[in-house]
């Protein structure tokens, strides 16, 4: 084990000093305090620079993210030093604040206390810190399908919604693998944003919205063979994550018949392309909303032409790119961006973010 943790740490030291522009006599001095350290307690802590800097090398690993572009300007909160509810809480609701920022989103992560000996002390349940409910009732499901099991734990902590398709779950937080706590977000402190075509009615009496800023909640970081179990983060949205799969997918909100039947589509024939049609509306209304009201989102284009640029970057510096193809196109035209035309090495190189086991399953 430690010789594993031994090899990770100084993988990471090395690159994250070369990167830094740090002198080598710093390196071997860094080096030398966290063999030490990791002799005499089975662990190491990293610096507040370390921390930050391997939270943007993170990112910029991550081979599923069309956004890496803007890794180095990630807004990285160090909340390792806290241990109540209370103040985790706190930290929760402050980074949905500072990353919304009126929505003029900020992409912001915040790094809670490490594993220590396999020991998590701060578990997130939530999959994003602002999700909508899902409820199974007589007359089919009310809401978001993939928060049905996420939606019935909180029920089981005493969590109780509105009943409607767009309640905000509650925050989950355990400690320590004791009881896990609940608490619902101020309202006032969630931006959402209603969805409207700028010409067309699509949705006739259903009322559609979504909120502004994804979270993620519930991978771990991995830093030097550190892992930090509670690192949420959040971008911004690109326009097709909620028009062509969160509100179009058949399991999840399944939009796409009645706005094909609001814009008088021929739902007859597969080849009329209504779904195509009306996957397209969707997604024009999605952009034009978060535009009009003023919150940050990326049409999907724009997003490969940034990826293009990021791709540049990387090789400028010397870095071999890695990606996941499978997850780098986007859903909708995905052939109309360069990614489709071209391959990616979804080697895995740490720092990353990763999936882990959801603490209520
Ligand atoms: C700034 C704007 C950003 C945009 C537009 C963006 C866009 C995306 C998109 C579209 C996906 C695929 C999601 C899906 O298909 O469900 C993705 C995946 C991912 N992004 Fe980004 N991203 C951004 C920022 C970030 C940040 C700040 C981080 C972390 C610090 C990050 C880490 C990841 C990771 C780890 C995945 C893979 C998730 C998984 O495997 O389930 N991204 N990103
Ligand atoms: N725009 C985004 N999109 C996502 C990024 C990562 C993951 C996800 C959601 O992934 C779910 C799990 C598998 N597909 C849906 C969405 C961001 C969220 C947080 C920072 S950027």
């Amino acid at each position: 084990m430690n010789n594993a943790l031994h090899h990770a740490a100084e993988q990471f030291i090395q690159t994250c000093y070369q990167e830094l522009g740090k002198p080598a006599t710093e390196t071997q001095a860094r080096l030398k305090e966290v063999k030490r350290h990791i002799d005499r307690f089975g662990y190491y802590e990293h610096t507040d620079e370390e921390l930050a800097h391997g939270a943007k090398v993170a990112w910029r690993n991550a081979n599923r993210c069309i956004g890496r572009l803007f890794w180095n300007r990630l807004n990285v909160i160090d909340a390792r030093h806290l241990q109540k509810e209370a103040d985790v809480f706190q930290a929760l609701l402050n980074h949905i604040e500072i990353g919304t920022n009126g929505g003029e989103i900020i992409p912001t992560i915040t790094i809670f206390q490490p594993e220590i000996n396999q020991v998590a002390p701060v578990r997130i349940w939530n999959h994003q810190l602002i999700r909508y409910a899902g409820y199974d009732t007589p007359s089919g499901i009310v809401g978001d399908p993939s928060s049905l099991t996420f939606t019935r734990a909180c029920q089981s902590l005493g969590w109780r919604g509105a009943g409607t398709h767009f309640d905000p779950l509650p925050l989950v937080v355990q400690l320590n693998g004791q009881t896990p706590r609940w608490l619902q977000i101020p309202r006032e402190l969630i931006l959402e944003v209603p969805i409207l075509h700028p010409l067309h009615d699509l949705f006739g009496e259903l009322e559609v919205k979504w909120y502004a800023v994804p979270i993620i909640a519930d991978m771990r970081l991995e830093i030097g063979g550190i892992n930090y179990p509670a690192a949420p983060f959040n971008g911004w949205y690109m326009g097709t994550e909620i028009g062509a799969r969160n509100l179009a997918d058949e399991a999840r909100y399944n939009l796409l018949p009645r706005i094909a039947a609001n814009l008088g589509l021929d739902t007859r024939s597969h080849a009329s392309l209504w779904k195509d049609r009306a996957l397209v509306e969707l997604n024009i209304a999605v952009l034009h909303s978060f535009k009009r009201h003023g919150v940050t989102i990326v049409d999907h284009h724009t997003a490969a032409q940034q990826f293009k640029a990021f791709e540049k970057n990387e090789e400028k510096a010397g870095r071999d790119l890695t990606g996941d193809w499978t997850w780098l196109i986007p859903p909708l035209s995905p052939a109309t961006t360069h990614i489709f035309h071209r391959t990616y090495e979804n080697a895995i190189v740490s720092p990353n973010f990763f999936y882990q086991q959801p603490p209520y399953l």
